[in-house]
């Protein structure tokens, strides 16, 4: 194996020094995508409507609006036995 000062040697086995990051938990557990974990109830930012969108195999899909944007919005509902 030819090797350089700027290129140490790897080798299969060896130990690669872990990335110290702080992360969320909740984050970790759903990867490095942008979704987050909201903290505060849904009523808070939006405005919940009985106007039903649609009916999936776990629950009903609700219309609602962002209440700062206006902007419309599809919230799952899942059913609870
Ligand atoms: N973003 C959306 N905008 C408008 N209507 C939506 C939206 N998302 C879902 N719907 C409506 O709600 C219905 C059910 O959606 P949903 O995603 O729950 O279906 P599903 O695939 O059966 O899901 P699941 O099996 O998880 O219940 C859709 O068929 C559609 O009519």
């Amino acid at each position: 194996m030819l090797t350089n000062a700027n290129s140490p040697p790897k080798f299969p086995n060896q130990q690669q020094p872990q990335q110290q990051q702080q992360q969320n938990p909740a984050q970790f557990m759903l990867g490095k995508g942008s979704l987050q974990i909201k903290k505060n109830a849904i009523i808070d930012d939006y405005k919940v409507t009985s106007q039903v969108l649609g009916l999936g195999i776990n629950g009903r899909v609700l219309e609602i609006f962002h209440k700062r944007s206006g902007e419309k919005y599809a919230l799952k509902l899942d059913a609870v036995e």
